[in-house]
Parts: C-alpha cells; structure tokens; sequence
C-alpha cells in the first residue's frame, strides 16, 4: 500500500491506517492506527528515536516514502522546532510566504495580533528573540487557517518561562480556532496542560493512550494532575519519584 494522494474524504479530522516507515530495512513505523477527531488535541510522547517526528511527517504529508491508509485534512500546518523564518524576508513576508490573494499583509497583522506581535511586522526575522520567533512561526500557521495543526516540538528549545507562555498561547489560540493538534513532546506536564488524549510511542506502535480528563482551563495545580503525571512517566519508562527528586534537586 502507498499513501493515498487523492483528494481527501475525511475533511477536518485525521485518519491513519497501518502506517508503516522504515529507513534501511529497520523498521521505524509498524502498521500504526490514528485517528484525531476534528478539534481534538492529540500528544505524541515516546523516547528519543521511538519515531514520533517520523509519525508527524508522514501524517503532515511530508514524507512520500511513508506507507499506508492516511486521510488528513488538506488546510494543514506544521510547526517545528526551529523556527525556519528566511532571514531576508520581513517579519509579515514570512508570515504569508507562499500564499496569494488581496491583502496578505493585513491577513499577516491580524495573525500577528493573534500572537501579541503585530508591532514587529515589519522587523527582520534576526532581531527577534527565540520565543518572538517561535510566535511568528505559530501565526504564520495561522494564517493558514489549518483544519490540522502538526507541532514538532515547537517550545523545546525556549527557556523555562517562556515555554509557559508559548503553552498558555497555544492553549488560547487552539480554544479559539480549534484545529485538530497533534503536538510532538517531551515533556509530560505540557502534554497534560494541554491535550485531550496524550499517546506514547513505543516499538513503533501507539502503546498507550491515557485521557486527559482535567478541566479547562487547565493548571499544574490539579488533583488529576499527579496522577495522571506519574501514569505518562511509567508508560516512558521513567521512574516519576526519581524524575521529581531532580527536579527538587535542581531547583534553587
Ligand atoms: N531520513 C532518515 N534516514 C534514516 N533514518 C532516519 C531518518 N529519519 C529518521 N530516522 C531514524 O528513525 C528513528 C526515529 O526518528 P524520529 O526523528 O522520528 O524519532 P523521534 O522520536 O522524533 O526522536 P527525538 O525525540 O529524539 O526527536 C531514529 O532512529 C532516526 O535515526
């Protein structure tokens, strides 16, 4: 089977069919279901190497050689975790790179405003900060008005307190519009403030799905929270008393 490339009959959701990815006979993807309902949050947890990158690009299109039934929307957007803004274009040039039709820098200040940047318009991508930029990479999937939002760790590289306010944003804008999300992640508490199903990736299979039952709008502070936490952290295979004597540890 090859990934089908016809138009889409599943419009807004996401239907995946034993997809199945291997680089030199090893196989990455093995025969993996999934299914993202319109509007649902999705977040995609494994360890380093388990393939979830892998499962964002072929479920974003972007990987031909991926085999399969897959049905996505065709609105779609993708967020990585570098930014990818070209530096001799202006902020709002960037935002509507690609696109045609009248008014594209208005589009491109509205989705600005979206993200609390449309004073930087007209600034080069170089003089942003990491977490500007980050926002600017957000509105410009924005614009787009994506029926499917693909996030590639788009907040692993911010530091601590940005990375919370990029996950306040997102949260914001995805009640807002509301795109299916399937966000690629590390980290636990971030899938937990903000999917509705969290999904660990393991031996090339979706190996466990945990519901996010915890009320919006969502904070660390919940009783679920804990053990929710600890069900994430034993599905990775991480000892979820030692993960939190580091973090003590290391706090000052
Ligand atoms: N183009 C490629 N050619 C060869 N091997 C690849 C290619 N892309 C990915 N792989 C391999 O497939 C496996 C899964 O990679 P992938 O990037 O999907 O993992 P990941 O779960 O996203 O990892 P990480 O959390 O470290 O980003 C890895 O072993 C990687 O080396």
């Amino acid at each position: 089977m090859t990934v089908i490339d016809t138009p889409i009959e599943t419009t807004r959701g996401v239907r995946v069919r034993g997809l199945r990815r291997a680089f030199g006979g090893r196989v990455v993807l093995d025969d993996v279901d999934l299914d993202i309902a319109p509007g649902e949050f999705v977040a995609l947890l494994g360890a380093s190497g388990s393939g979830k990158s892998t499962l964002l690009r072929a479920v974003g299109r972007l990987d031909r050689q991926a085999e399969g039934d897959l049905r996505v929307p065709e609105q779609r957007a993708i967020v990585f975790q570098e930014h990818r803004l070209l530096p001799w274009s202006q902020v709002w040039r960037n935002i509507t790179l690609g696109l045609t039709g009248p008014d594209l820098r208005g589009q491109a200040l509205r989705a600005l405003t979206e993200v609390g940047l449309a004073a930087r318009a007209d600034a080069w991508p170089t003089t942003l900060s990491g977490g500007e930029s980050q926002r600017v990479a957000l509105a410009r999937a924005l614009v787009r008005t994506p029926e499917l939002l693909l996030l590639d760790e788009p907040f692993g590289a911010l530091d601590a307190l940005t990375r919370l306010k990029a996950q306040a944003l997102v949260a914001r804008l995805w009640s807002r519009h509301r795109p299916a999300v399937l966000l690629v992640t590390h980290d636990v508490e971030e899938a937990l403030l903000l999917a509705d199903r969290a999904l660990l990736l393991a031996g090339g299979k979706i190996a466990q799905e945990i519901i996010v039952d915890i009320p919006r709008p969502r904070s660390l502070d919940h009783l679920r929270f804990a053990s929710l936490r600890r069900r994430l952290l034993v599905g990775l295979g991480v000892d979820p008393d030692l993960s939190r004597a580091e973090q003590t540890q290391e706090s000052p």
